[in-house]
């Protein structure tokens, strides 16, 4: 009796400390994060997982269809969060003002036999009407394009927020941190290594063969073999693919890019706030090719991109990689310039 006594009172005292860590925290300045597309299959994870994020005071959630239920469900979560749900195009606006970062996940996924490509004529539309309310609404807002295919999604965001005369190439990038997640995860377990210790950097682009993990350069370095370090970079530049094979119709990642999302966007906050050395791989206009956007390692800080950093040494392999990608890169770049200065 007394020992259960015991752990209902040690178990109470672990819950207000849960409370306290994470329903309030004081010395963090208010950020409101908005998620356009949030009731979709990546929108409910990313909800939740930024609902437990210490770094969110408001989270604002938008979709044509779902929030109400979203928005209700994730907001009886007892963190520092405000949850406020929007669900119609009238409201669009409201969702956006005050916005410190807007995360964009609307738009259709793949089914197999489909490239990122093919998304394009669905969601070049979705994205350009959503980042021409963004320009409007809350133009000084870090902007964070998952919709895919994001090569062209960066680009038609740039040229609509050209048009409006907001565009600032330092708040807009591409997601690209799912690519990451998954060269750490398959390099780890190939190299017997702890995967909370291993990083890599991919860059380029977020589609195919425009995806390239730099092994090389993965930290901890693994003594694995040209055959096995093509294996990974191939499954790297498929992870897309595995799981729409996998899920056989019914969309493609919902979950890991809702983790990778969430990543992505703290560590956008954190920069926001000035804490230093904050470095992610993301897809941003960029000098460090010839290409006017490129995926490659940034520091992130109160403007969002502080530096850029360059591709450093590759491997003969990689500067292969690197040749072949650019031509399909280039034309995923222009199709998307072209598209938002024809609509
Ligand atoms: N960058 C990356 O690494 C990844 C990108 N994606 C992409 O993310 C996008 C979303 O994927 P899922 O969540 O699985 O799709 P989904 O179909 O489950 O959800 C999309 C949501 O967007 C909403 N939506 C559509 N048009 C909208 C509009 N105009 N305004 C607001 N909301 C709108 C829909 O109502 C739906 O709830 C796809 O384009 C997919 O290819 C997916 C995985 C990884
Ligand atoms: O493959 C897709 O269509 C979704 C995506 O971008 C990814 O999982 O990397």
């Amino acid at each position: 009796m007394r020992s259960q006594i015991l752990r209902s009172v040690q178990s109470a005292a672990h819950k207000s400390n849960y409370t306290r860590n994470y329903a309030s925290s004081a010395a963090n300045p208010e950020r409101k994060v908005t998620i356009l597309g949030a009731a979709g299959g990546i929108g409910q994870s990313l909800s939740m997982l930024m609902k437990l994020n210490p770094l969110v005071s408001t989270l604002s959630l938008y979709d044509l269809a779902g929030t109400p239920g979203v928005a209700a469900d994730v907001s009886h979560i007892n963190t520092r969060a405000e949850v406020v749900g929007y669900a119609e195009d009238s409201q669009l606006g409201k969702a956006l003002e005050g916005s410190d970062v807007v995360i964009i996940p609307a738009g259709v996924p793949r089914k197999p036999g489909m490239t990122r490509d093919d998304l394009f004529n669905i969601n070049a539309g979705i994205v350009s009407n959503l980042c021409k309310s963004v320009a409007k609404y809350c133009p000084n807002a870090i902007v964070n394009m998952i919709s895919n295919p994001v090569n062209s999604t960066v680009p038609i965001a740039s040229e609509i927020f050209k048009k409006a005369g907001t565009y600032d190439p330092k708040k807009l990038f591409g997601v690209t941190t799912l690519d990451v997640v998954r060269a750490r995860t398959f390099y780890a377990t190939k190299a017997g290594l702890p995967v909370a210790e291993v990083n890599v950097p991919v860059v380029g682009g977020h589609a195919g063969i425009t995806i390239l993990p730099l092994f090389s350069q993965a930290y901890p370095q693994a003594n694995l073999s040209e055959d096995i370090i093509e294996a990974l970079t191939k499954r790297t530049q498929d992870g897309g693919t595995e799981v729409v094979l996998a899920k056989a119709g019914k969309g493609s990642a919902t979950l890991s890019m809702a983790y990778a999302g969430a990543l992505f966007a703290d560590a956008c906050l954190k920069g926001l706030n000035g804490v230093p050395d904050v470095v992610e791989c993301s897809y941003v206009a960029s000098t460090i090719t010839e290409l006017p956007f490129f995926a490659s390692k940034v520091r992130l800080g109160k403007d969002g991109v502080e530096e850029i950093f360059g591709l450093g040494p590759l491997s003969e392999f990689e500067q292969k990689g690197l040749d072949n990608l650019k031509a399909e890169l280039k034309s995923s770049i222009e199709k998307g310039i072209e598209f938002a200065n024809k609509n």
